[in-house]
């Protein structure tokens, strides 16, 4: 789905932004993964209706006609209704999808496993629709805001040459019109740490909230039991007791330094850890392969800052001029 996406948004251009680019993307590829649909056919009404509720999030909660709040009130609604009829719809192929899982044959979307699992989990169809709005909030924000890495690409002429030397030993094993496999995805270690590097320099949440369940101690301050306490990634993520030269763009550091316990922490930690991290991952690194096989770019702003709303996106979506590889070098 990536080639299929970068062969009509990205290979007839000489420009792109990339971050409005990968929004849409990343969207499309939830929809599939997440909720089954076909792409492009039919991820386009749910992602069109997602896309306009999410301006609410952010909006002033004035819920008067005409305020961005109303407007985002109502097509979340719509979003709901249609996300119903796909429950409905799929709930009416169980069968089709216990034989096919008996079968082991063919992948089962998340939708499909939701349903397949039963009633055991969810009290309700809406339950269902509401958990499905929430994994697709925390891909299009999530997988997204960790695309700076297509930042640092731009700006580390290196960083990027080591990169597609691993794409190119990946490919060079494979067809041309072979797809990635599952054993190659494991191969990405290199692109895998150039994605945590940009996740650690510009973290894509900023944090979650824990309470505390007792009265605690830490570092000399005493937190009463029921306190609210806000973990950050960006404060350890910084701090050169964890990482040497925590300025620095660094993604051999995790090879050669390893990691302490707790210091890198995108994903959360503990019980309440992103349990969408290995989708994320794997969204990021496919989608950064298909990218990096295909194009060089080069930043059309060169100190476009980054903005915080409230996850990290460059301010002007990070415009890119491309070049295609004329051929593999
Ligand atoms: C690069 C992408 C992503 C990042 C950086 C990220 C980061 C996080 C963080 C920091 C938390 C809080 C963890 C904690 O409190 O310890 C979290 C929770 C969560 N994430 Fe993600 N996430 C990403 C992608 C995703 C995706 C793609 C999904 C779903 C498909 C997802 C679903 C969730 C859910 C459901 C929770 C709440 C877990 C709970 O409270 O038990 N995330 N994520």
């Amino acid at each position: 789905m990536a080639r299929e996406y970068l062969n009509s948004d990205w290979l007839p251009f000489t420009k792109v932004t990339v971050y409005a680019s990968t929004q849409k993307y990343v969207l499309s590829m939830a929809c599939k993964l997440l909720l089954g649909l076909e792409y492009p056919g039919e991820v386009g009404i749910v992602s069109e209706l997602f896309k306009r509720t999410m301006p609410g999030l952010l909006a002033v909660l004035i819920n008067l006609p005409g305020t961005p709040f109303n407007r985002s009130i109502k097509e979340g609604k719509k979003l709901k209704l249609e996300l119903l009829k796909i429950v409905e719809a799929r709930k009416k192929m169980i069968p089709k999808l216990k034989e096919r899982e008996k079968a082991g044959s063919g992948f089962v979307d998340i939708l499909s496993r939701m349903l397949l699992e039963g009633k055991a989990h969810f009290k309700s169809d809406m339950e269902i629709v509401n958990n499905l709005i929430s994994f697709l909030l925390s891909s299009y924000e999530g997988i997204t805001a960790a695309i700076t890495t297509f930042k640092y690409l731009s700006e580390l002429p290196q960083v990027y040459d080591a990169l597609y030397r691993e794409h190119r030993n990946i490919a060079k094993s494979k067809s041309p019109q072979e797809k990635l496999n599952w054993e190659d995805v494991q191969q990405m270690k290199y692109s895998w740490n150039v994605i945590c590097e940009a996740m650690r320099l510009i973290p894509p949440t900023f944090g979650t909230f824990r309470e505390a369940k007792i009265d605690l101690n830490f570092a000399g301050y005493t937190i009463p039991k029921g306190w609210k306490i806000l973990w950050s990634p960006f404060t350890s993520n910084k701090d050169p007791k964890c990482f040497q030269n925590p300025e620095t763009f660094d993604p051999e550091r995790y090879d050669r330094d390893g990691l302490l316990p707790s210091s890198y922490v995108p994903f959360g930690g503990g019980t309440q850890m992103c349990p969408g991290k290995d989708f994320a991952k794997f969204v990021m690194l496919v989608f950064t392969y298909n990218v990096v096989s295909k194009f060089r770019f080069r930043k059309r702003i060169p100190d476009e800052k980054i903005i915080y709303l409230p996850g990290p996106r460059p301010e002007k979506d990070l415009p890119v001029l491309l070049q295609q590889h004329q051929h593999h070098e």
